[in-house]
């Protein structure tokens, strides 16, 4: 599996192209699953999401990414791109198989609506709506969760897909410079501990020259919360092999899924 650490400008094409750069470079290292970024063909910032919005799978990004992932013969989870739909916009990852075929399409489902006085203030609801539905994937190996960045905030969410009967959760995600060194890596890692899943979080490279400095560090946690590939903050790919077997063992020594005492927390949560 390959994330890949994308910088991202203003220049859509530009960004089109590098990804596409990138997806060509993982294929050929043998990746056969290649990550990008939330936010990767657009700046991340309210005021441009509608600017660089497309209709999927219509738009010139999801063609482009639909050709490069046939032409390399690997799966992509083509991080994440503001997407047209109606009147609405929504923050959507696409995924897509070797064959090119769009196989899966998820959109955010929570918000990044957060107030933090003197740290970071963003509101993505100004201009974004929620997804509303949970998507997974599998390739043959093995099933895959998606959410994105804020959506790691959400054990509710991770725990649904380990229901579902995934093993990897990917979380295209772009934190920030008051969130990021915090919670970025924490999140992930608890994410993974909680589900006894591997847990995959890629960002956009840091530009400090942007108005949302990303916090990069994009990075794969196993099973057990051990990160077993992590990238600085430049553009990156950084690599990993998943192994399935340690989820099988992970879960199968410290077996807290079936310990679950549900027919207590229904009763503590139950109105009297
Ligand atoms: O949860 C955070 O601190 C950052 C989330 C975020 O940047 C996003 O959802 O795009």
């Amino acid at each position: 599996m390959a994330a890949i650490q994308l910088k991202v400008s203003s220049n859509k094409m530009d960004n089109l192209m590098n990804a596409i750069k990138k997806i060509e470079e993982a294929a050929k290292a043998g990746a056969n699953i290649a990550i990008l970024p939330e936010s990767w063909n657009t700046p991340y910032g309210t005021e441009y999401f509608s600017k660089y919005a497309e209709e999927i799978p219509k738009g010139m990004c999801s063609n482009q990414i639909s050709i490069a992932a046939k032409e390399n013969e690997i799966f992509v989870v083509a991080g994440s791109i503001p997407e047209k739909c109606g009147h609405n916009i929504y923050n959507t990852t696409t995924v897509w198989n070797q064959d090119g075929q769009l196989v899966a399409k998820y959109r955010k489902i929570h918000l990044f609506d957060i107030d933090i006085p003197g740290g970071i203030t963003f509101k993505e609801s100004d201009t974004l709506s929620p997804g509303n539905e949970f998507v997974t994937f599998s390739n043959g190996i093995a099933k895959f969760g998606l959410g994105i960045c804020y959506d790691v905030r959400f054990t509710e969410l991770a725990n649904i897909y380990r229901q579902k009967g995934c093993s990897v959760l990917i979380y295209p995600g772009s934190f920030n410079k008051t969130t990021g060194p915090l919670h970025w890596e924490l999140l992930h890692r608890a994410r993974a501990v909680d589900t006894q899943s591997f847990v995959v979080g890629v960002a956009p490279a840091e530009d400090i020259e942007a108005s949302y400095v990303s916090h990069a560090h994009s990075l794969i946690v196993d099973p057990m919360g051990i990160v077993i590939s992590q990238a600085g903050k430049e553009e990156e790919i950084i690599y990993a092999k998943l192994d399935m077997e340690i989820v099988k063992a992970t879960r199968c020594q410290i077996p807290v899924f079936d310990q679950r005492r549900t027919e207590l927390y229904e009763t503590i949560q139950k109105p009297s």
